[in-house]
């Protein structure tokens, strides 16, 4: 579904990504795994158009993303949810998450807050809260939620479990797990690679702007927690 091939972004004189190629296929969920300036956000940062790269090829189906801009390709089906729990603080919850649903139409808009608030109960008991007021890791879910709620085919998230406490990540974790029982492909990164790896099927250890190892979540587990602690 999403290919990259030989994909080079630089920031300034800073090289970000070295010729990095991946690939995620229909219904999986692949992990980019590695250590503070990996080049894992320029990756994500890429797909989505706010970065463009000086070489290399970025496909959704077979389709070349490099003149669509940023807008465009969240109508394509790419939702995503930026690091670094990124809402808008002074919206609600309830405009936050719909936020992520912009020229769905009302009805959609509806069905989809009421599917997400089934999913996240606290969604429901916040809704008129500004966003500003939650928690990191309740500020962290509305993020995800606003992604989800477009019900996009290819979700991209930018390390949903830094910093948070265990009991958010394991909302995160169910939120993942909600979007693949609905079959959305996801391509995730994460430094702290332990819960993510309970939740991918394959896995990228990136290093200085490439990839290092590539395989089964069983094959990479190693060197994805030897990374960790780099
Ligand atoms: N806007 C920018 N300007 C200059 N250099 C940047 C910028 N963004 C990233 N870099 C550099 O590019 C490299 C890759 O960074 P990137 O954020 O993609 O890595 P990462 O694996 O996501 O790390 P982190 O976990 O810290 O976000 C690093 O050397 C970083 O310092």
């Amino acid at each position: 579904m999403l290919e990259i091939r030989d994909l080079e972004v630089r920031y300034g004189g800073i090289t970000a990504l070295r010729g990095l190629s991946l690939e995620v296929r229909q219904g999986e969920t692949v992990l980019l795994v590695g250590a503070n300036g990996a080049g894992k956000s320029s990756t994500i940062n890429a797909v989505i158009g706010l970065v463009r790269p000086v070489r290399g090829a970025i496909r959704l189906d077979g389709r070349d993303l490099a003149a669509i801009p940023c807008e465009r390709r969240a109508r394509l089906g790419i939702g995503y949810a930026p690091e670094g729990r990124r809402v808008f603080p002074s919206m609600t919850v309830r405009e936050n998450v719909l936020s992520g649903a912009f020229g769905l139409g009302a009805r959609r808009q509806r069905q989809a807050l009421e599917w997400l608030v089934s999913v996240f109960p606290f969604l429901g008991e916040r809704a008129s809260q500004p966003a500003g007021q939650l928690s990191g890791g309740q500020q962290q879910l509305v993020a995800i939620a606003r992604a989800m709620c477009a019900q996009p085919r290819l979700l991209l998230l930018d390390e949903p479990f830094l910093g948070l406490a265990p009991i958010w990540v394991r909302q995160i974790s169910e939120a993942i797990r909600e979007m693949q029982r609905r079959g959305t492909t996801i391509l995730m990164t994460e430094q702290m690679a332990r819960p993510a790896l309970r939740l991918a099927s394959r896995g990228y250890v990136m290093r200085g702007g490439e990839v290092r190892r590539a395989g089964t979540v069983a094959e990479i587990r190693d060197s994805a927690l030897a990374e960790e602690y780099l």
